[in-house]
C-alpha cells in the first residue's frame, strides 16, 4: 500500500519521496502535491507481460485507494516509454497465458481509462501499440522529439478492438483515427502533434516530467468528485461495453494472435527486431 503521508514542510529537493511498489513498477509520490510518478521498469523495452501489466493495474487501484491527485506516468529506459505488449508472450503462446495476458491488459485499461484522478503519459520515448494504448489511456500526453508513437495492427494482420478503438477517438479526429488505424501508422514526435496524438513536446524526460505536473496543477481548483463524475460520463460508455463484453473482446484477441498468418508474421517480426543489430 502507498503511504499518502503528507509533509508540507519538506523542501522542493526532496519533493519526491520513492515508494517502490515493485521492481516492475516504481512509485514516487510528491508529499507536497500528492501527484504520484509511476515509472515502468522492465528493462529493455518495458514489454508488456502479465507481471507488468497486474504490477501496473495495482499501483493505479492503490493510488485511487489513496485519493491521489494526480498520475504521471514515465519510464525507466532512455529512450523507450513503452514497446507494447511483450512479443515473446504472443509468438507460439501457451494458451492459458495469453488469456491471462490480454485480461490483464483489459483490466488495467479500465482501471487507467477510468481512473478519478488527471493522468498523463510523460513519454521519454516510444510508445508503440499496447504502449501508444497506454499513453491514449490518460488524460494529456507529452512527448521528446525523435520518438515513435502508433497502432501498428495492421502491419500484424490484427484490427484494435473496440475500447482501443474508443481510447483513439477520444484523442484524434475521426478522420484521424481512420487514417492512424487503416493504415497502421506509426507518428514521428512532430507528426503526433501535428494531429493531436500528444499535446506537447518537452525536450527531456525531466521536461516531459515538468510539463506533466503543469498540466496536472491546472485541475488544483477542480472538486475531485465533480472532476470524476465528468470523467465518467466522458468515458463510461466504452469501459462499460468492455465490462459487458470481456468475454466476446477475449476471444476475439486469443483469435486473431492464433490465427496462422499472423504467427508467420510474428516470427519474421521478431527476428527482424533481433537482427536489426547485426
Ligand atoms: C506488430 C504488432 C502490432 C500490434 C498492434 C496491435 C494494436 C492494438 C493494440 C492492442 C494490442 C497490443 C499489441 C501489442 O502491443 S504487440 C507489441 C507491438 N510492439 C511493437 O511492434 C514494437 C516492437 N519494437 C520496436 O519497434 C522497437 O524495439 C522500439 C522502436 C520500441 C525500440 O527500438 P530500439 O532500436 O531502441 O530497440 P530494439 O528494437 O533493439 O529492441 C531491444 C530489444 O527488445 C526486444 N523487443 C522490442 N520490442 C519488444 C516487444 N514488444 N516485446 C518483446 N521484446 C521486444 C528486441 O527484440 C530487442 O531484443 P534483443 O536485445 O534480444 O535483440
Amino acid at each position: 500500500m502507498i503511504s499518502f503521508l503528507m509533509r508540507r514542510t519538506i523542501p522542493r529537493c526532496r519533493a519526491y519521496s520513492s515508494q517502490t511498489t515493485s521492481e516492475l513498477t516504481k512509485v514516487e509520490v510528491n508529499e507536497k502535491t500528492g501527484v504520484a510518478v509511476v515509472t515502468l521498469n522492465r528493462p529493455p523495452v518495458n514489454g508488456l507481460n502479465v507481471a507488468a501489466l497486474r504490477s501496473l493495474e495495482k499501483v493505479i487501484g492503490d493510488l485511487e485507494t489513496n485519493k491521489c491527485k494526480g498520475l504521471i506516468l514515465s519510464s525507466s529506459s532512455k529512450n523507450i516509454f513503452c514497446a507494447g505488449l511483450d512479443l515473446t508472450e504472443i509468438y507460439k503462446p501457451d494458451q492459458e497465458k495469453l488469456k491471462s495476458l490480454w485480461t490483464a491488459f483489459q483490466d488495467l485499461w479500465i482501471k487507467l481509462y477510468g481512473a478519478s484522478f488527471p493522468t498523463t503519459a510523460a513519454l521519454n520515448g516510444h510508445a508503440i501499440a499496447g504502449g501508444c494504448v497506454l499513453a491514449l489511456s490518460c488524460d494529456y500526453r507529452v512527448m521528446v522529439p525523435n520518438s515513435s508513437i502508433g497502432l501498428n495492427e495492421t502491419e500484424l494482420g490484427i484490427s484494435p478492438t473496440a475500447w482501443i478503438i474508443a481510447s483513439m477517438q477520444n484523442v484524434l479526429s475521426k478522420r484521424s483515427v481512420e487514417l492512424a488505424l487503416l493504415q497502421g501508422r506509426i507518428y514521428k514526435t512532430n507528426q503526433a502533434l501535428e494531429i493531436g496524438l500528444i499535446d506537447e513536446i518537452a525536450n527531456d524526460k525531466d521536461e516531459t516530467i515538468k510539463k506533466c505536473e503543469e498540466f496536472i496543477a491546472k485541475y488544483s481548483r477542480v472538486q475531485s468528485l465533480a472532476f470524476s463524475l465528468t470523467k465518467r460520463e466522458l468515458r463510461g460508455k466504452a469501459i462499460s461495453e468492455l465490462t459487458s463484453n470481456r468475454q466476446g473482446d477475449l476471444q476475439f484477441f486469443v483469435d486473431s494472435i492464433n490465427n496462422p498468418s499472423v504467427q508467420k508474421f510474428l516470427e519474421k517480426y521478431l527476428q527482424s527486431l533481433k537482427s536489426k543489430k547485426n
